[in-house]
């Protein structure tokens, strides 16, 4: 016996042979997909009538600082660099582990009601993260954020807690959890500190991931240092690989875009952080037709602010089509194989697809409401008319974290009434 059937519902599935199923058939067993289909012979302990829903892969938001969701409007309208110097940094310093717990929980509540089921996410007191990914039942590909400064001593520090944190965590909560290693950037490590890193990741067989030419400063940075940008440095120290996972890529020229797409590095494009903060437009077009693995993700909720991939998605494909003046461009599929497919392969999860075998993480959109009515594209339906607000149901691993709108996996008002307790706190000790 099966432990889900999910009947009557349209699947997307976002595999190219199985294709849409109109009125189709998921069944979940033993935290997998074990069928998908128009019928099934199966029976199950817990069977979900999906009438007028649709079906589809959990959405992979492939950059974000979880923790982060404690700053939301604290620090807005302001340049990257003064955002970071003056407002973020010094108040992460005084972060505690209690509040990147909390501050977490509150990051994986939103995820799960607004249909994500993975994220990448690169911050500090890690072992916080962890714990609330691992009580919340959400799927997470976790690193610490490593940042040198040019300092051996700080570089030695950063690659020991890289490292202590990797083998603590990686493959935990039933392998919910998986580790990266997180270099911050090629204009906050140095060049020494980054091939440790990348010979240390190779070894350890873990992934990178690490911010790359966010701003057009960290382009003028590199080449007054280094003589070129961002992607001839990292290819110059063999950084680059499929192994790697490089936020934002804003700041491209044709030549890095081949590089880039040569050597299979994925692509997390976070367009609504890269409008807030003015930082550019990424050529998202130009990447994956170069054959790039582009993926999509929100960065922290300081410059977003919401962990809302269904405002993600949209504001990708309209961000591209003005930057290229071209409306065809990043047409609602290919946008939502970013947030999907591409997403599972930057992270190295059998997840993004709605397949036999595969991991169950998925959810089902409510699309009988006013503004998703008529239906006469799902694709489009899902990307420009939809929010996170339409996700009914999220399932990973096999486990329902939220059921018709109720989230079942946390206690939702607790978590809330701790998250208002703990910024207040955290500002004024901010402010002291
Ligand atoms: N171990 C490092 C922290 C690095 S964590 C990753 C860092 O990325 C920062 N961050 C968040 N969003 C962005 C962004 O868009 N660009 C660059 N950095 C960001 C975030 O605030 C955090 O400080 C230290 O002790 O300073
Ligand atoms: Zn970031």
């Amino acid at each position: 016996m099966a432990d889900i059937i999910i009947k009557n519902a349209y699947v997307l599935t976002m595999d190219p042979d199985l294709g849409d199923i109109e009125n189709g058939v998921v069944v979940i067993e033993n935290g997998l997909i074990k069928e998908v289909g128009r019928s099934t012979g199966s029976t199950a302990d817990k069977i979900i009538d999906a009438r007028g829903c649709v079906v589809m892969p959990g959405l992979i938001n492939t950059h974000c600082h979880a923790g982060m969701t404690l700053f939301r409007g604290y620090a807005d309208d302001m340049h990257l660099k003064e955002w970071l110097e003056d407002r973020i940094w010094p108040a992460e310093a005084k972060l505690t582990d209690d509040d990147i717990h909390i501050g977490s929980l509150l990051a994986c509540l939103e995820m799960i009601r607004s249909g994500t089921t993975s994220f990448a996410d690169m911050y500090i007191h890690m072992d916080r993260v962890a714990q609330a990914v691992k009580e919340s039942g959400i799927r997470a590909a976790l690193s610490y954020g490593m940042i040198d400064f040019g300092s051996k001593e700080k570089a030695d520090a950063e690659l020991k807690e890289g490292s202590r944190f990797v083998s603590q965590w990686n493959g935990k909560a039933d392998g919910r959890i998986t580790t990266m290693y997180g270099p911050h950037a090629p204009n906050t490590c140095s060049r020494e500190f980054l091939i440790r890193v990348k010979e240390q990741a190779v070894k350890d067989k873990i992934r990178i991931h690490i911010h790359v030419l966010e701003t057009e400063a960290e382009l003028n940075y590199m080449k007054e240092n280094f003589g070129m940008c961002s992607i001839h440095f990292l290819k110059d120290i063999d950084f680059w690989g499929t192994d790697v996972l490089a936020a934002h890529c804003v700041w491209l020229s044709d030549g890095d875009i081949k590089i880039l797409a040569e050597y299979g590095v994925n692509i997390s494009h976070n367009p609504v952080s890269n409008m807030k903060l003015a930082s550019g437009i990424a050529p998202v077009a130009k990447l994956i037709a170069s054959g790039a693995n582009v993926c999509l993700g929100t960065d922290g909720c300081a410059s977003n602010n919401n962990l809302d991939m269904f405002e993600e998605m949209k504001t990708a494909a309209l961000l591209q089509k003005v930057g290229t003046m071209d409306p065809t461009a990043l047409p609602a599929r290919q946008v939502l194989e970013m947030a999907t497919v591409n997403g599972a392969k930057a992270l190295g999860i059998k997840s993004g697809v709605l397949k036999e075998g595969h991991n169950a993480d998925m959810i089902i959109v409510d699309m009988r409401k006013p503004h998703l009515t008529p239906l006469h594209d799902v694709a489009s339906q899902l990307v420009y008319a939809a929010s996170g607000k339409d996700v009914r149901t999220t399932i990973v691993a096999g486990k329902v974290l939220m059921e018709d709108f109720m989230v079942t996996c946390l206690d939702e008002q607790d978590i809330l009434g701790k998250a208002v307790q703990t910024s207040k706190n955290l500002a004024s000790r901010i402010d002291s």
